[in-house]
């Protein structure tokens, strides 16, 4: 390599030497994988080359999501950027791992097969395996009275439109773990409901006490819109008698329910010594559950517990590694530990936006773009080049509304404005990102208002939560819009988990504007019409999953913004991430 370092490109090691120097160089480690791995090897003593590279591209897998490095993968999952790199024979580079000291004890990490681990996520992995094994070891739960199972199956599931719905139903009944998955609109709250019914007749006919039920999402937002979707169904659907023996409940984060630690985010007050008292466990959202909170729920649940893993395994993964939904719905089924409970039929949109959510996730890009190039009620294309002036079309009556509503002091009002719509970037910052989008809206305003809104707070200015404050009782996640009170002063109000809260502006520190948000951020949450701004087609960023996840977070309306071949693109990229729990559970 040729290249002259550039000494002032903090991407670039510039102590870095030989093939940890070119694969710097090259764009495939950044300075920091090098710097790990370069400490890590010399701390133990390890003066093998091949194994630093290890080190670093295991770096490296790690901050993009994944929970190890598949080191027989790597080459082809690095792809072009690695073409001309010296890449170390698989064979020999598995055998010079295998012999490192970096291996013994006490290890900082870890080799399972051909998969390179740090020893924390290891550790998690073989936890998380080792309890769902337990779990589905045990006999299979006793169905008190099978005829009151098949009657309320039959008067909570009537028709053939519930079919679905009964045999996920059924089959939930009958065994301790289940993941329960379907895209938006499957009917999965709907299937939660009744079968936490189901559930609570059979204890009834045990002669048992009313079950315990834990409501709980990885989010403030998507745990209020589970227990608000499961006491809408509850009424709609269920019995008096149902609703009587289910009890109160009410939904809380994961972090919430498993206690929070005050001076720890990974280690809670119920764990394996001191099991959460449910009987029953929901989790929704499961896509956003990291790793390290599935190994932490696993450890706090009773063994006798019924758990219920919600969620859509099509979705982004969490933000923090692990792609523990989509290696539950594989890794159970494959290992014969649970039986799959899957919907697939949309009873929601029954339109464009269920075709076009379908069309995504199975790949099939001609069929993406008619439906966007079909023009229905709910579903828009954008394709301009400059696509700013129909944007503001879009875009700027919704933000007028919430600022007119905000000066009129009706908070009720700016936040069903806030409701309607979101706009959506991958990015937060350079042309398609989050921090232009919004500085754009802002201009519109301008120009509309003659306002220039030179304060960081004004009239009208939408919120996004970005930190849970516990003492503030507000959670990351949740909205807010800035009103004009009667007396003048400006007012927060904030739709959170305990209630509508409001606050003096200076009194939130972790907020951002909310004219538009990123794709990662708005996973569990939803708004009747969304606009997605695709990337240009050189972002990392833009896969299936991302696309997917935009694409129903929209309940009546979407519109897309961006080329054919970012459509194309995003299709064709996947968000993988190198996980061993599908391989492990699998593993008979
Ligand atoms: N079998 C069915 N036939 C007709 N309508 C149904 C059926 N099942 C559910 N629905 C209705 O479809 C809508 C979506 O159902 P539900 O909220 O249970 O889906 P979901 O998978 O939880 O959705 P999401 O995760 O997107 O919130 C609801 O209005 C529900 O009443």
């Amino acid at each position: 390599m040729t290249t002259t370092a550039d000494e002032f490109d903090a991407s670039l090691a510039l102590t870095a030497a030989g093939r940890l120097r070119d694969f710097n160089q090259a764009g495939v480690l950044v300075a920091a994988d090098v710097h790990v791995a370069t400490r890590l090897t010399s701390m133990l003593g390890e003066g093998d080359e091949s194994v630093a590279l290890a080190c670093a591209l295991l770096v490296r897998a790690v901050r993009a999501g994944s929970v190890c490095l598949d080191l027989t993968e790597v080459r082809e999952e690095v792809g072009p950027d690695g073409t001309d790199l010296d890449w170390p024979d698989p064979g020999e580079w598995l055998a010079a791992v295998a012999a490192s000291p970096l291996l013994a004890a006490p290890q900082p990490l870890r080799l399972e097969g051909s998969r390179l681990y740090f020893d924390r996520y290891w550790r998690e992995e073989e936890q998380v395996e080792q309890d769902l094994r337990r779990r589905s070891a045990q006999p299979a739960p006793v169905i008190a009275d099978e005829d009151a199972l098949q009657a309320g199956l039959s008067r909570l599931f009537p028709g053939t439109s519930y079919d679905e719905q009964r045999i996920a139903a059924q089959t939930a009944a009958r065994q301790w773990t289940t993941v329960l998955t379907g895209g938006p609109g499957t009917g999965k709250t709907t299937t939660v409901a009744a079968l936490l019914a189901l559930l609570a007749e059979q204890a009834e006919k045990a002669g048992q006490r009313r079950p315990w039920i834990a409501l709980t999402a990885p989010t403030g937002k998507a745990a209020a819109r589970l227990e608000e979707a499961v006491r809408d169904e509850m009424r709609h659907r269920l019995s008096d008698a149902d609703i009587a023996r289910l009890g109160n409940f009410h939904a809380r984060t994961l972090h919430m329910l498993l206690g929070r630690h005050p001076d720890s985010s990974t280690r809670f007050r119920h764990n394996r010594g001191n099991r959460l008292p449910h009987d029953i466990v929901v989790v929704d959202e499961t896509s956003m559950v990291s790793l390290t909170m599935m190994a932490r729920l696993l450890e706090a649940v009773r063994p006798d517990a019924r758990l219920v893993l919600v969620g859509d395994p099509d979705q982004l993964a969490s933000i923090e590694a692990g792609a523990v939904l989509a290696d539950l719905v594989e890794g159970l089924v494959a290992g014969g530990h649970a039986k799959a409970a899957e919907l697939r039929t949309s009873h929601r949109f029954g339109s464009e936006i269920g075709e076009l959510a379908l069309a995504v996730r199975e790949n099939r890009p001609d069929d993406v773009l008619a439906v966007l190039r079909r023009g229905g009620d709910r579903v828009t294309f954008i394709e301009d080049e400059d696509p700013r002036e129909a944007l503001r079309s879009a875009l700027l009556p919704d933000a007028l509304a919430i600022r007119e509503a905000a000066e009129a002091g009706n908070a009720d009002a700016a936040l069903a404005a806030l409701q309607r719509h979101r706009l959506l970037c991958a990015h937060r910052d350079g042309p398609w990102g989050v921090t232009y989008w919004n500085r754009t809206v802002e201009r519109w305003i301008t120009e509309e208002t003659e306002d220039p809104l030179w304060d960081t707070w004004y009239v009208g200015r939408p919120i996004l939560v970005t930190a849970n404050d516990y003492g503030l009782g507000i959670y990351n996640g949740e909205l807010g819009v800035t009103v004009r009170r009667s007396d003048g002063s400006l007012r927060v109000y904030i739709d959170s988990t305990r209630g509508r809260l409001d606050f003096a502006p200076g009194r939130l520190g972790n907020v951002e504007t909310l004219h538009a948000m990123t794709i990662h951020k708005a996973q569990g949450s939803q708004a009747a019409e969304v606009t997605v701004l695709l990337p240009g087609e050189d972002s990392r960023l833009l896969t299936r999953e991302l696309f997917y996840t935009a694409v129903t977070r929209s309940q009546d309306q979407v519109r897309i913004v961006g080329a054919e071949a970012a459509v194309r693109l995003a299709l064709d990229h996947r968000a993988l991430r190198a996980t061993g729990l599908r391989q492990r559970l699998a593993h008979h």
